[in-house]
Protein backbone atom coordinates (compact mmCIF):
# COMPACT_ATOMS: atom_id res chain seq x y z
CA UNK A 1 0.00 0.00 0.00
CA UNK A 2 1.22 3.59 -1.23
CA UNK A 3 1.20 6.26 1.75
CA UNK A 4 -0.87 9.48 0.79
CA UNK A 5 1.07 12.46 1.36
CA UNK A 6 -1.34 15.15 2.65
CA UNK A 7 0.44 17.75 3.05
CA UNK A 8 1.25 17.45 -0.75
CA UNK A 9 -2.58 16.59 -1.72
CA UNK A 10 -3.34 19.74 0.09
CA UNK A 11 -1.07 22.38 -1.81
CA UNK A 12 -2.32 20.78 -4.89
CA UNK A 13 -5.49 22.54 -4.14
CA UNK A 14 -8.81 22.10 -4.06
CA UNK A 15 -10.29 23.30 -7.75
CA UNK A 16 -7.17 21.51 -9.01
CA UNK A 17 -7.58 18.24 -7.38
CA UNK A 18 -11.49 18.82 -8.66
CA UNK A 19 -10.40 19.54 -12.07
CA UNK A 20 -8.37 16.70 -12.73
CA UNK A 21 -11.16 14.19 -11.22
CA UNK A 22 -13.85 15.08 -12.87
CA UNK A 23 -14.24 13.51 -15.69
CA UNK A 24 -13.90 10.23 -13.79
CA UNK A 25 -16.65 11.41 -11.36
CA UNK A 26 -13.98 10.82 -8.88
CA UNK A 27 -14.67 14.22 -7.13
CA UNK A 28 -17.34 15.75 -5.35
CA UNK A 29 -17.71 19.15 -4.40
CA UNK A 30 -19.64 20.23 -1.42
CA UNK A 31 -22.55 22.91 -1.19
CA UNK A 32 -20.38 26.16 -1.85
CA UNK A 33 -21.97 27.90 1.36
CA UNK A 34 -19.88 25.57 3.10
CA UNK A 35 -16.77 27.57 4.08
CA UNK A 36 -13.63 28.18 6.20
CA UNK A 37 -14.73 30.17 9.50
CA UNK A 38 -10.88 31.62 9.69
CA UNK A 39 -8.84 32.81 6.72
CA UNK A 40 -6.54 30.25 5.04
CA UNK A 41 -8.19 27.21 7.67
CA UNK A 42 -7.16 24.38 5.39
CA UNK A 43 -6.91 20.45 5.63
CA UNK A 44 -6.47 17.19 4.56
CA UNK A 45 -7.41 13.96 5.54
CA UNK A 46 -9.83 10.56 5.20
CA UNK A 47 -12.93 11.19 6.22
CA UNK A 48 -14.95 10.37 9.57
CA UNK A 49 -18.53 10.42 9.09
CA UNK A 50 -21.08 11.65 11.69
CA UNK A 51 -24.70 12.25 11.33
CA UNK A 52 -26.23 14.21 14.58
CA UNK A 53 -29.66 14.67 15.22
CA UNK A 54 -31.13 18.04 14.78
CA UNK A 55 -29.72 20.63 17.37
CA UNK A 56 -28.07 17.71 18.85
CA UNK A 57 -24.05 17.22 19.16
CA UNK A 58 -23.64 13.90 21.36
CA UNK A 59 -22.67 12.33 17.85
CA UNK A 60 -20.03 14.55 17.90
CA UNK A 61 -18.42 14.03 21.13
CA UNK A 62 -18.31 10.40 20.44
CA UNK A 63 -17.13 10.88 16.91
CA UNK A 64 -13.65 13.04 18.68
CA UNK A 65 -13.33 9.62 20.73
CA UNK A 66 -13.46 7.65 18.07
CA UNK A 67 -11.91 9.32 15.17
CA UNK A 68 -8.53 8.06 14.27
CA UNK A 69 -5.71 10.77 14.49
CA UNK A 70 -5.10 12.97 10.84
CA UNK A 71 -9.11 11.95 10.48
CA UNK A 72 -11.48 14.49 9.45
CA UNK A 73 -14.75 14.85 10.67
CA UNK A 74 -17.29 15.16 8.22
CA UNK A 75 -20.85 16.12 10.03
CA UNK A 76 -24.68 15.93 8.89
CA UNK A 77 -26.03 18.77 11.11
CA UNK A 78 -29.16 19.54 8.92
CA UNK A 79 -27.82 22.93 8.51
CA UNK A 80 -29.17 23.79 11.38
CA UNK A 81 -27.58 27.14 13.03
CA UNK A 82 -26.94 25.34 16.75
CA UNK A 83 -23.87 25.50 18.13
CA UNK A 84 -22.62 21.30 16.95
CA UNK A 85 -18.43 22.33 17.48
CA UNK A 86 -16.56 24.85 19.48
CA UNK A 87 -13.34 25.90 21.23
CA UNK A 88 -13.94 22.54 23.99
CA UNK A 89 -14.35 20.33 21.36
CA UNK A 90 -11.14 21.50 19.20
CA UNK A 91 -9.29 20.88 22.19
CA UNK A 92 -10.28 17.68 22.84
CA UNK A 93 -9.81 17.10 18.91
CA UNK A 94 -6.23 18.36 18.87
CA UNK A 95 -5.47 16.34 21.45
CA UNK A 96 -6.85 13.19 19.48
CA UNK A 97 -4.63 14.51 16.35
CA UNK A 98 -7.68 14.74 14.70
CA UNK A 99 -6.93 16.95 11.53
CA UNK A 100 -10.13 18.98 11.48
CA UNK A 101 -13.95 19.41 11.30
CA UNK A 102 -16.20 19.97 8.22
CA UNK A 103 -20.10 20.65 9.38
CA UNK A 104 -22.97 21.09 7.40
CA UNK A 105 -24.60 23.42 10.27
CA UNK A 106 -23.39 25.62 12.75
CA UNK A 107 -19.87 26.17 15.08
CA UNK A 108 -19.28 28.89 17.42
CA UNK A 109 -16.46 30.23 19.40
CA UNK A 110 -14.46 30.83 16.55
CA UNK A 111 -12.04 33.14 18.20
CA UNK A 112 -10.85 29.93 19.85
CA UNK A 113 -11.14 27.92 17.08
CA UNK A 114 -8.66 30.55 14.86
CA UNK A 115 -6.31 31.15 18.32
CA UNK A 116 -5.91 27.26 18.09
CA UNK A 117 -5.32 26.90 14.53
CA UNK A 118 -7.87 24.21 13.80
CA UNK A 119 -9.65 24.30 10.69
CA UNK A 120 -13.03 24.60 10.87
CA UNK A 121 -15.76 24.43 7.36
CA UNK A 122 -19.04 24.96 9.01
CA UNK A 123 -22.79 26.27 6.77
CA UNK A 124 -23.05 28.83 9.39
CA UNK A 125 -21.96 30.11 13.18
CA UNK A 126 -24.23 28.62 15.59
CA UNK A 127 -24.11 30.66 19.04
CA UNK A 128 -27.20 28.64 20.41
CA UNK A 129 -25.80 25.30 22.28
CA UNK A 130 -27.01 21.75 20.75
CA UNK A 131 -28.39 19.04 23.10
CA UNK A 132 -26.51 16.34 23.84
CA UNK A 133 -29.33 13.68 23.98
CA UNK A 134 -29.16 11.71 20.65
CA UNK A 135 -26.74 9.29 20.17
CA UNK A 136 -27.04 9.68 16.18
CA UNK A 137 -24.29 7.81 14.05
CA UNK A 138 -20.64 7.36 13.86
CA UNK A 139 -18.08 6.15 11.33
CA UNK A 140 -20.45 4.97 8.23
CA UNK A 141 -21.30 7.66 6.17
CA UNK A 142 -23.22 10.97 6.69
CA UNK A 143 -24.49 13.54 3.79
CA UNK A 144 -22.64 16.51 4.29
CA UNK A 145 -23.59 19.53 2.18
CA UNK A 146 -25.66 17.45 -0.61
CA UNK A 147 -22.62 14.82 -0.83
CA UNK A 148 -22.89 11.35 0.17
CA UNK A 149 -19.11 11.24 1.87
CA UNK A 150 -18.28 7.62 3.40
CA UNK A 151 -15.47 6.52 5.82
CA UNK A 152 -12.03 7.09 4.30
CA UNK A 153 -12.93 9.39 1.39
CA UNK A 154 -9.94 12.07 1.28
CA UNK A 155 -11.80 15.27 2.29
CA UNK A 156 -9.50 18.21 1.22
CA UNK A 157 -10.43 21.71 2.29
CA UNK A 158 -9.12 24.93 2.09
CA UNK A 159 -10.26 28.41 0.99
CA UNK A 160 -11.95 27.49 -2.11
CA UNK A 161 -14.37 25.29 0.10
CA UNK A 162 -14.64 21.45 0.57
CA UNK A 163 -14.06 19.23 -1.92
CA UNK A 164 -14.51 14.94 -1.45
CA UNK A 165 -12.18 12.84 -3.87
CA UNK A 166 -13.05 9.15 -3.41
CA UNK A 167 -11.14 6.54 -1.91
CA UNK A 168 -10.46 4.19 -4.67
CA UNK A 169 -9.17 7.49 -6.97
CA UNK A 170 -6.65 8.91 -4.47
CA UNK A 171 -3.31 8.23 -6.21
CA UNK A 172 -5.00 8.64 -10.12
CA UNK A 173 -6.81 12.04 -8.99
CA UNK A 174 -3.49 13.26 -7.70
CA UNK A 175 -1.20 12.24 -10.40
CA UNK A 176 -3.52 13.55 -12.87
CA UNK A 177 -3.71 16.97 -10.74
CA UNK A 178 0.37 17.40 -10.64
CA UNK A 179 0.16 17.23 -14.28
CA UNK A 180 -2.47 19.98 -14.13
CA UNK A 181 -0.52 21.97 -11.74
CA UNK A 182 2.41 21.84 -14.38
CA UNK A 183 0.67 22.95 -17.18
CA UNK A 184 -1.14 26.10 -15.63
CA UNK A 185 2.64 26.67 -13.95
CA UNK A 186 3.57 26.74 -17.43
CA UNK A 187 0.53 28.94 -18.57
CA UNK A 188 1.06 31.37 -15.44
CA UNK A 189 4.58 31.56 -16.52
CA UNK A 190 3.96 32.64 -20.35
CA UNK A 191 1.17 34.89 -19.30
CA UNK A 192 3.52 37.37 -16.82
CA UNK A 193 5.67 37.59 -19.70
CA UNK A 194 2.47 39.39 -21.66
CA UNK A 195 0.80 36.39 -23.88
CA UNK A 196 -2.74 36.30 -23.86
CA UNK A 197 -5.20 33.58 -22.57
CA UNK A 198 -6.75 33.96 -26.01
CA UNK A 199 -3.95 32.95 -27.57
CA UNK A 200 -2.51 30.20 -25.19
CA UNK A 201 -5.98 28.44 -24.25
CA UNK A 202 -6.79 29.01 -28.47
CA UNK A 203 -10.29 30.44 -27.74
CA UNK A 204 -10.20 33.30 -30.75
CA UNK A 205 -11.80 31.20 -33.36
CA UNK A 206 -14.39 30.99 -30.52
CA UNK A 207 -14.97 35.00 -30.57
CA UNK A 208 -14.96 35.14 -34.80
O1 LIG B 1 -21.11 22.74 23.58
C1 LIG B 1 -20.52 22.09 22.71
O2 LIG B 1 -20.55 20.85 22.67
C2 LIG B 1 -19.82 22.84 21.61
C3 LIG B 1 -18.95 23.93 22.14
O3 LIG B 1 -19.35 25.08 22.28
C4 LIG B 1 -17.55 23.60 22.51
O4 LIG B 1 -17.07 22.52 22.20
O5 LIG B 1 -16.89 24.50 23.10
MG1 LIG C 1 -17.99 26.35 23.57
Amino acid sequence: MTTIDHGRILRLGSSTLFEAGRAAGATDILDPAIRPLWNGAAVCGPAYPVTCDSADNLAVHRAVELCEPGGVLMVNGWGVAAGYWGEILTAAAQFQGIAGVVIDGGARDLDGLRARGFPVFARTIGMRGAAKRSPGETGQRAKVGGVTVESGDLVVADTDGVLVVRRSMVSKVTADAEERVRYENELLNRVTKGERTLDLLQLRATLD
